[in-house]
């Protein structure tokens, strides 16, 4: 048991998925694993563990944010001693070529959130994924023939933004898309030698406006959950 995962040692699996909402971690455990156990209930934040293909792997709720993600994330690998996280969330879209329900991968996440600036003085910290998890997964997803973006992505504190105009900058250097966990995800992947890795969905678009349906946004989830568990027990 940590301070907010009530599972018992040896409930969860070393690797695991983490969306943000709690109710695509049941998706999940309900849709696409065998024998799926509900080990955490705490603050709604729901967590499972199950068998795909014959392996144990569990799926966690992170909520939204750094703050909340990286409760999750760390008492994972310390109390639970889980060693491959892997994100599958959402994210806006900052880059034309873009598409909504289209994946893309984070191989780096820029942010200036103070979770991870307020550790250095002087640098910045560049936050990037693991490169194995990064590459088995992309080549799953382009066997599958899913689209898929590889690159840097934004992670923001804020989703409501009073002044666009850096974002609007930072798409102009290549950033891909918008969310808000995966920086400090990553960093938490090296300050701790875990393997790390966010793929997202794209969910709106910020540059075009163009917007996905529910339906359209579960099927494309579908695409993303299975690259993800493909990649978790690669
Ligand atoms: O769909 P999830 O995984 O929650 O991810 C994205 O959606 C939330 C904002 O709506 C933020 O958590 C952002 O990172
Ligand atoms: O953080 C997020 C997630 C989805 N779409 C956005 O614009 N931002």
């Amino acid at each position: 048991m940590s301070v907010h995962i009530e599972a018992k040692p040896g409930d969860i699996a070393d690797k695991i998925l983490l969306p943000g909402d709690p109710l695509r971690a049941k998706y999940i455990a309900e849709t696409f694993l065998e024998d799926p156990v509900c080990y955490n209930q705490v603050r709604g934040m729901l967590g499972y563990t199950g068998v795909y293909n014959g392996e144990r792997v569990s799926v966690q709720g992170t909520g939204m944010g750094m703050p909340s993600a990286t409760i999750y994330a760390q008492e994972l690998i310390e109390s639970y001693g889980v060693k491959r996280l892997v994100r599958v969330g959402t994210c806006g879209a900052l880059s034309e070529d873009v598409h909504v329900r289209e994946l893309i991968l984070a191989q780096g996440a820029v942010t200036s959130s103070a979770m991870i600036q307020k550790h250095f003085q002087h640098f910045h910290y560049a936050p990037i994924a693991d490169f194995n998890l990064l590459k088995t997964a992309y080549e799953i997803a382009e066997s599958q023939g899913f689209t898929t973006h590889v690159g840097n992505i934004l992670s923001e504190d804020t989703f409501y933004k009073e002044d666009m105009t850096e974002t609007f900058q930072l798409a102009k250097l290549g950033i891909k898309g918008v969310e808000m966990e995966a920086a400090a995800l990553y960093y938490l992947g090296a300050k701790f030698d875990v393997q790390t890795l966010a793929i997202c969905t794209v969910s709106d678009h910020i540059i075009t406006g163009e917007e996905t349906t529910a339906l359209e946004r579960q099927t494309t989830f579908d695409e993303m959950i299975k690259v993800g568990l493909d990649t978790a027990l690669s």
